[in-house]
């Protein structure tokens, strides 16, 4: 098991009455690019910035980079707020280059580490731009350069792909894939599950503030069945791992089933078992959960429900 970059131990976060974070525990290894899933207030944003030392938790303890969440490991940390904010008169190249020196980079490092940025990031032409005079998107990719300037080793990024296009949103999972071959811890939240699917090693569902799952991308979507839809001449609920087969369609010699395999029933295995028993199909289609539907079966698709209420 690798070291953890950042790890929850039953943390709670009041605010007054109200439980923000509840008893959460999880852990993000070294290297690993980690998805902080959940629905609008599911406490996502309030968890980030307990593991920056922006605020204090109820109770529980958190480990950051080896020790509590302090000031003092600020320089191996980059962090992209949810709400942006920069000095709209400052220069972009300026205002790459200030946030370097907060973190402690020699004046000439942070210039060279932001110019190679907004290459990147094709923003280059602006570099004596004020921030005022960017489009929203422009700004929040000056924002992520911010927060990548001094190759942080660890890098949070609380809803990075709101507000950019398509093109952007790309370049930005590029760029987090790069960090991450760096060797960066990156962990983001998001609330658009196909940057996490493309991106996660592991990852983190929550829901009104309490863990709904971690674990892998395959862990979450195998916690539902495939489904399956094959033709055959002959019903296949006799065969072996089908749970149930429910007809769809077809006339004459083919019919379309919609076919539930039980529980742990690879689909490969029912066709090695047709195809060496002679059991002819002419359709074979596997649809393998989506991290979607899976966030929906742990999370469920309402937020006033509970758990209990929507897992089946
Ligand atoms: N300072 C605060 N005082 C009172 N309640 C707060 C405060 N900060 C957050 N909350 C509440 O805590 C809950 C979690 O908020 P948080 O911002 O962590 O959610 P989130 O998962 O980041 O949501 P979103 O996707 O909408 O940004 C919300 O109900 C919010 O209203």
């Amino acid at each position: 098991m690798p070291a953890s970059a950042l790890a929850f131990d039953a943390v709670t976060k009041r605010f007054g009455d109200f439980t923000a974070v509840d008893a959460l525990s999880f852990a993000v290894p070294e290297g690993s690019v980690f998805g902080f899933l959940g629905g609008n207030g599911a406490g996502k944003t309030t968890s980030l910035r307990m593991a920056l030392d922006i605020l204090t938790p109820t109770s529980g303890s958190i480990v950051v980079l080896g020790q509590p969440p302090s000031r003092e490991n600020a320089a191996a940390i980059g962090f992209l707020p949810e709400e942006r904010g920069l000095y709209k008169k400052m220069s972009v190249l300026d205002t790459i280059v200030y946030f370097g020196r907060l973190k402690r980079m020699e004046a000439g490092a942070a210039k060279a580490a932001a110019m190679a940025l907004l290459e990147r990031l094709e923003l280059a032409d602006r570099a004596k731009s004020p921030i005022e005079k960017l489009s929203k998107g422009m700004a929040q990719k000056v924002q992520v350069a911010t927060a990548l300037v001094n190759s942080p080793r660890l890098l949070m990024l609380d809803e990075p792909f709101s507000g950019l296009d398509p093109v952007n949103q790309a370049m930005l999972e590029d760029l987090i894939a790069e960090a991450a071959k760096g060797g960066a811890t990156v962990i983001f939240s998001t609330h658009v599950m196909q940057h996490a699917e493309r991106l996660c090693d592991r990852l983190l569902l929550l829901a009104r503030g309490r863990k709904a799952f971690e674990g892998t991308l395959d862990e979450a979507r195998g916690a539902l069945p495939s489904r399956l839809v094959l033709a055959a001449r002959m019903d296949p609920a006799g065969l072996p791992g089908v749970a149930r087969a429910r007809r769809l369609s077809g006339e004459g010699e083919w019919q379309e089933y919609e076919v539930e395999l039980a529980d742990g029933a690879p689909p490969e295995a029912l066709l090695a078992h047709c195809t060496a028993n002679g059991v002819a199909l002419n359709r074979f289609d596997v649809h393998r959960p989506s991290l979607h539907e899976a966030f929906i079966h742990f999370v469920g698709a309402d937020p006033a429900t509970t758990r209990q209420e929507t897992v089946r």
